[in-house]
């Protein structure tokens, strides 16, 4: 019988696992190489998978698979040809995450932007009651998106009252959502600057549930609201704003210089640089329990080192 380890029963009443989206051939790997550690150094008993796009280049693939993360190829999903226009270009790509719905080998899963780092164990987020779209809320106050996005869609500067961050999502795969929310973004029309996450709102909004911001600090919310955040508390820090993704980092960008931004770019590089984080040098009896009970038999597995 495979050893009795934290996270095995709930994964044996529903398969449960994190998920994360990659495109391209830039430096976004990286960010999901230190996620896949930093799930490893918070002892989260649950698997990474990755989404991949079929652009994502064979090295990069490999160093995923290097660091125990389960790779399954996800096909591009594309906007309506009406939907063209996006606070940042590069926001067409991720409607592709929708794809995530598919991935019914999981009856529960915990989707995370691949520049997002856990501090904490997240793993008891898989117990939420079913039947929901779980994410924390967002907001809107900062300068540079509010004037962009004001001219792009009729909600600005006034967000919709429960509008949630699409970095973090708690969520239940199923070939009919998966559908249903292909069918209806093919009949969507209208500006949505933040591409998947304001269509992702507008179609979960009656089984929208927010949860507390400690699963998903927006780092801007450092500057927007300090009165409503306490990093100290925070269990998933997303480094979202301009100029503060780790491997990117130059500290030249608006609010790049505080010493708090400074701090948790650093702590996201400690996590990058240990290698008693490596897969290949950690005990992982989850896996080797997952394995043993056939759970991750569709996956490529991770190279023997
Ligand atoms: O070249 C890229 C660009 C993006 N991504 C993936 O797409 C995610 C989202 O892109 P960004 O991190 O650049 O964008 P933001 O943090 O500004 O994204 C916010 O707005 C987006 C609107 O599309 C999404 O909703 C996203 O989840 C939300 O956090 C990344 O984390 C990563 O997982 C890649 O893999 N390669
Ligand atoms: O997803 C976006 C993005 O992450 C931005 O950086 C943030 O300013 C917005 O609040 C958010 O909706």
């Amino acid at each position: 019988m495979a050893p009795m380890v934290k996270g095995v029963a709930a994964t044996a009443k529903g398969r449960a696992a994190y998920v994360t989206f990659l495109a391209g051939s830039g430096d976004y790997w990286k960010g999901v190489v230190c996620l896949a550690k930093g799930l490893r150094a918070v002892k989260s008993a649950y698997p990474l998978v990755v989404a991949v796009l079929p652009d994502v280049p064979e090295p990069h693939r490999r160093a995923l698979l290097d660091q125990g993360c389960l790779v399954r190829e996800i096909q591009p999903v594309l906007p309506p040809e009406s939907q063209t226009r996006f606070a940042m270009p590069h926001y067409i790509i991720n409607y592709s995450k929708l794809r995530i719905w598919e991935l019914v080998e999981y009856e529960r899963m915990v989707f995370l932007d691949a520049d997002i780092q856990v501090y904490a164990n997240i793993d008891h987020l898989f117990d939420l009651e079913a039947g929901h779209l779980y994410a924390v809320k967002d907001c809107f106050c900062e300068e540079s998106w509010g004037e962009q996005c004001q001219e792009m869609a009729g909600w600005f500067p006034e967000p919709p009252p429960h509008y949630f961050n699409g970095g973090m999502l708690v969520l239940e795969p199923s070939l009919a959502s998966a559908k249903a929310l292909l069918d209806k973004l093919a009949v969507t029309t209208g500006f949505t600057p933040f591409a998947e996450q304001d269509f992702l709102n507008m179609f979960f909004k009656d089984v929208y549930k927010p949860i507390p911001w400690v699963y998903n600090l927006l780092v801007s919310m450092l500057w927007r609201h300090p009165e409503k955040v306490q990093l100290g508390k925070a269990k998933v820090v997303h480094y979202c704003a301009l100029g503060s993704k780790p491997w990117r980092f130059t500290g030249e960008e608006a609010h790049m210089d505080r010493e708090d931004m400074k701090m948790l770019v650093n702590r996201w590089w400690d996590i990058y640089h240990d290698e008693s984080l490596n897969y290949k040098h950690a005990a992982d009896p989850m896996r080797v329990a997952l394995t043993e009970a056939g759970a991750v038999k569709h996956f490529s597995t991770p190279s023997a080192a």
